[in-house]
């Protein structure tokens, strides 16, 4: 080895070693905590501060200041972290993303705070405790990675720790102290964060900013170990550190030289880029979204006045109050990109900072080839739409922490690659447009294009978009069934956001008169996600005051005041809720829910009487709230509607035209029902209550042969003993059916074997047929395998090639996803509710009818919303406030919405008083007489025994019967 290798190799394993630490560090905290520590470095960067003031200023021997910093000052900082901010994020049950938010919060609060205390400036004064010795940092490390090893393989604590990532639960009811491995595990990690941050700050640019930023590229080893492996970590910290500090020799010719030299320096980021968009996700499935907010901000009319008028003001203002003031618009376009990807569509989005320093740097390269300043800036906002395409399309498979990491490392690596390179940015300069240079016509121009974003954003929420965003926000997996093409709408929300962020980047530089990437830095990044987090990310509001908050904080007197005040509030994620709901709500107070009747007589088995009979109008007569299926069930005529002062409102729902003339057919549903204004649940009112229905399907064979338990035929199903052709007779008919139904062969799962990754089998060689107009049961044990198989009808879960297949109406879907066979007319809905609770009632019916396989039909939804009892002053109502009850019909409402063709229903009972299952017994026995193929996956026998025409008992991933 030549003399500049070994040397090369050497600075390459200092770097390593402290990178390696990290690692350790990292991985440690998360395996006791499971909270990946974004903060990590910011910890670090606060102990390197701490030993400086004791050695430096105060004069502290090195030995006692390293002591006092490492063994007592970095561990108490871990532990208050895990009593203030962790735990009781914990206790209060909170998901990975409000975690994350907590760990951004921790963050730039401490950035803040060193700021304030120390200044932004960087000191070059740190004290060296190890000399510069590579092989004694290596030891140290070496020997701290083979300590914890031993401590996690052969102590009590380290048991106690493998049992806690293991289970934590089941490790909690062994009787082992999780909150104190925990405590424990933020402590260490605290401790390595110290040893990185002292053995780091003589090297490296000792500044509030610098340290914690490097310390997150190195992220990168956590994420190649798989949050576990302390070897891998220590290897890969050590492997990617001398690599880096080998390509320093390179020196390469032509245009993309400095480019290749800039990533040969900046390998952490190159492998943080790496891990982070290549490898599997990080941090298991979590919660892709950020949290709901708990009630929908509206914002008061008079409040956007005096926010209007305060906006205005600084037109008044000169010199450099006008001056900071123009930042204030700009700013605010920035955040909006916040409002519409993280706020709206609940996404993680960690490099907005990335896409506006990308904004504003184009703006000024096409500036300075001449292009005119403004066209400039117009051409920006598309040229970085496609970058944010480009960056988004492998971040958006991730969810939750993966989501999180993949955009901070697009956001890190541009900063490193693009924005804070003197190939990309020398002798940059950017001006602003002509006839909009002094200050106040700057500003005048910001406002235009700020109220013009706004309008643009403010129309997109309240439309078909927003409502898909606020659901897949809400409930990822409901979204998609519905019809809401997930992976379409979290692409158009990064882009959006990307071309927003690009606009106010390109103002932000254009008001400064200069591209500065040190605006467009990833920490102030990290600190404008935490601002519009804090004030309420899902309101219009938010922008401006978080605008005028930062800027104003920054403009004053003690730098450090806004990331200090905002991560402290971030930190109090989950227990504080969102600034901007605190305003006074504005709205009208909310109907409350219609309590459940009590079981109206004809439930009982007495016919219903007319309404009028009891002198009262013909209210709809719902059983628990929902309406009741058709007096024609009860097998007495009906009469038409408007005899009861009811408007014959069609309520067909899924493709019949207004039926007339239709039979009273004789009951079938488990008991008699009321007559709600004799309207049918599933159709129009009866006319006359005389004529035969036409138009019916052919009655289709109940059983089928084969199939059962492992052959390759379908299944051969018990028959209900009221179902078949009997039953068919019994069936209320009251609407046309659906028109293709005759037709239809129907919903089949063929030969279908499924086997989970952890290698479970839970189908094996199932094939089940779903008849057109027939409600199919599903029945068995735990763990039987119905889930499963209903997850695969659904297309939730897909077999693998060769492996089965489900077809529709004979052709092959298998390969479709969720959102695809929702708009094929198969809707379904969720053992665990899928409503979306920030959307209203209304809201999240009319979702089903918009992203279904018919388009535009909001007669669709007004149907739905009536036939499941929700047409009344609920459906004004955000759901999130509404009892599980209720919610079921809402969720029922959504897939009916679509006009689906086939429904599938996992325990659709779950959480229903006997009412209410009753009422939805005969709702689901009346779509089914309409046309509709049910699959009901339930576990209540009466449910089962009173609706189901075939019922297939499933046991050990088989079909018996
Ligand atoms: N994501 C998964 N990973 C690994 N195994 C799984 C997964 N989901 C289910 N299983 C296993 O597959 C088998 C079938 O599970 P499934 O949930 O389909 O049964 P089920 O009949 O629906 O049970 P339950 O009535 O309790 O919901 C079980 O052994 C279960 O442990």
């Amino acid at each position: 080895m030549d003399s500049l290798t070994y040397e090369l190799t050497l600075a390459g394993l200092a770097v390593g070693s402290a990178a390696a630490l990290t690692g350790i560090g990292l991985v440690v905290t998360y395996r006791a905590t499971g909270v990946l520590n974004l903060a990590h470095g910011a910890v670090a960067m606060i102990c390197a501060y701490v030993l400086r003031q004791l050695v430096v200023v105060w004069g502290w021997p090195l030995p006692l200041g390293a002591l006092v910093t490492l063994l007592l000052v970095a561990p108490a900082l871990g532990l208050v972290l895990d009593r203030g901010v962790f735990r009781p994020l914990a206790l209060r049950g909170s998901n990975p993303a409000q975690t994350l938010v907590a760990t951004i919060g921790v963050f730039v609060l401490l950035v803040g705070g060193a700021v304030l205390l120390w200044g932004p400036g960087a000191r070059d004064d740190a004290p060296v405790v190890l000399g510069d010795d590579p092989w004694a940092q290596l030891a140290a490390v070496l020997a701290l990675a083979c300590l914890v090893g031993a401590v996690t393989r052969w102590t009590r604590f380290g048991r106690e720790l493998r049992a806690v990532v293991d289970n934590r639960p089941l490790a909690v009811l062994a009787g082992i102290d999780a909150d104190r491995v925990a405590a424990a595990g933020w402590a260490f990690g605290s401790f390595t964060a110290g040893l990185t941050g002292v053995l780091l700050a003589p090297y490296v640019r000792l500044d509030p900013y610098g340290m914690p930023l490097l310390v997150v590229e190195v992220i990168a080893v956590a994420v190649i170990a798989r949050m576990r492996s302390l070897p891998v970590a220590v290897g890969a910290a050590l492997a990617i550190g001398v690599a880096q500090a080998q390509l320093t020799r390179l020196h390469p010719e032509g245009w993309a030289g400095p480019l290749i030299q800039a990533v040969g320096a900046n390998l952490f980021v190159v492998a943080l880029l790496v891990a982070a968009l290549v490898l599997p996700g990080v941090g298991g499935k979590g919660r892709d979204a950020l949290p709901p907010p708990t009630r929908a901000p509206r914002v008061p009319p008079a409040l956007w006045l005096v926010v209007g008028v305060l906006l205005l003001l600084p037109l008044g203002l000169a010199g450099s109050d006008l001056h900071t003031a123009v930042q204030v618009p700009a700013l605010a376009v920035i955040l909006l990109s916040l409002v519409v990807v993280a706020g709206r569509g609940g996404q993680i989005a960690l490099g907005q900072a990335a896409y506006a320093g990308l904004g504003a740097l184009f703006t000024a390269l096409l500036a300075a080839a001449g292009v005119p300043t403004l066209l400039s800036l117009a051409l920006s906002v598309p040229m970085v739409a496609v970058a944010g395409l480009v960056t988004a399309r492998p971040a958006i498979r991730r969810h939750g922490l993966a989501l999180a990491l993949a955009t901070l490392a697009v956001g890190v690596a541009v900063s490193r690659f693009v924005l804070t390179q003197p190939y990309a940015t020398a002798d940059l300069s950017l001006g602003r447009p002509g006839g909009f240079s002094d200050d106040r016509a700057f500003y005048a121009l910001e406002l235009v294009v700020l109220a013009g974003c706004l309008a643009l954003v403010a129309a997109l929420r309240r439309g078909r978009t927003g409502r898909a965003l606020a659901a897949l926000r809400d409930h990822e997996p409901g979204a998609e069934a519905a019809g809401v093409p997930v992976p379409r709408l979290k692409l158009l929300a990064f882009v959006l956001g990307a071309a927003l962020a690009a606009l106010g980047g390109g103002l932000l530089g254009m008001g400064l008169r200069a591209f500065d990437p040190d605006q467009y830095d990833p920490v102030r990044g990290l600190l404008w996600f935490a601002a519009v987090l804090v004030l309420g990310a899902d309101s219009l509001l938010t922008p401006l005051a978080a605008a005028a908050l930062l800027t104003t904080l920054d403009a004053g007197p003690q730098a450090g005041t806004a990331a200090a005040l905002i991560g402290l509030l971030a930190t109090l994620t989950g227990r504080l809720p969102p600034l901007l709901t605190l305003l006074p709500d504005q709205r009208r107070p909310e109907a409350p829910v219609p309590p459940p009747t009590t079981v109206p007589a004809e439930a009982h088995g007495t016919p219903a009487a007319p309404a009028e009979a009891h002198g009262t109008p013909a209210a709809p007569a719902e059983i628990h709230g929902t309406p009741a299926a058709p007096a024609e069930i009860h097998g007495a005529p009906a009469a038409p509607a408007e005899a009861h002062g009811i408007p014959a409102a069609p309520a067909e729902i899924h493709g019949a035209g207004p039926a007339e003339g239709r039979p009273a057919a004789p009951a079938r549903a488990p008991a008699a029902v009321p007559a709600e204004g004799r309207t049918h649940p599933h159709g129009p009112p009866a006319a006359d209550g005389g004529q035969p229905s036409t138009g019916r399907p052919a009655p289709l064979p109940t059983t089928r042969t084969g199939g059962a338990g492992g052959s390759h035929g379908p299944a051969e199903g018990r028959t209900h003993p009221r179902g078949g052709a009997a039953a068919d007779e019994a069936k209320p008919r009251t609407t046309e059916p659906a028109p293709r139904t005759s037709r239809r062969a129907g919903l089949r799962a063929v030969d279908l074997t499924l086997t989970y990754p952890g290698g479970v089998t839970a189908l094996s060689h199932v094939t089940l047929d779903l008849a057109p107009a027939r409600v199919t049961a599903l029945v068995g044990p735990n763990g039987a395998g119905k889930s499963t198989l209903f997850d695969c009808l659904a297309g939730t879960l897909r077999p693998r090639r060769g492996q089965g297949r489900i077809t529709l109406d004979g052709a092959d879907i298998t390969g479709r996803s969720a959102h695809a066979r929702a708009r094929l007319g198969i809707a379904r809905t969720f053992q665990q509710l899928a409503v979306f609770p920030s959307l209203t009632v209304e809201e999240n019916v009319r979702l089903g009818e918009e992203r279904r396989r018919v388009r535009g039909d909001p007669a669709a939804a007004e149907r739905s919303l009536r036939l499941l009892g929700l047409a009344g002053p609920v459906r004004h109502r955000a759901a999130a406030d509404l009892p599980t009850g209720t919610l079921r019909r809402v969720e029922l409402a959504r897939a009916l919405a679509g006009r689906p063709h086939t429904l599938l229903l996992d325990e659709p009972a779950a959480g229903l008083d006997a009412g209410e299952t009753e009422a939805l017994a005969r709702i689901l026995s009346a779509l089914a007489a309409d046309g509709l193929t049910v699959l009901v996956v339930e576990h209540d026998p009466d449910l089962v025994a009173g609706i189901a025409d075939t019922v297939h008992t499933m046991e050990g991933g088989r079909i018996l019967s």
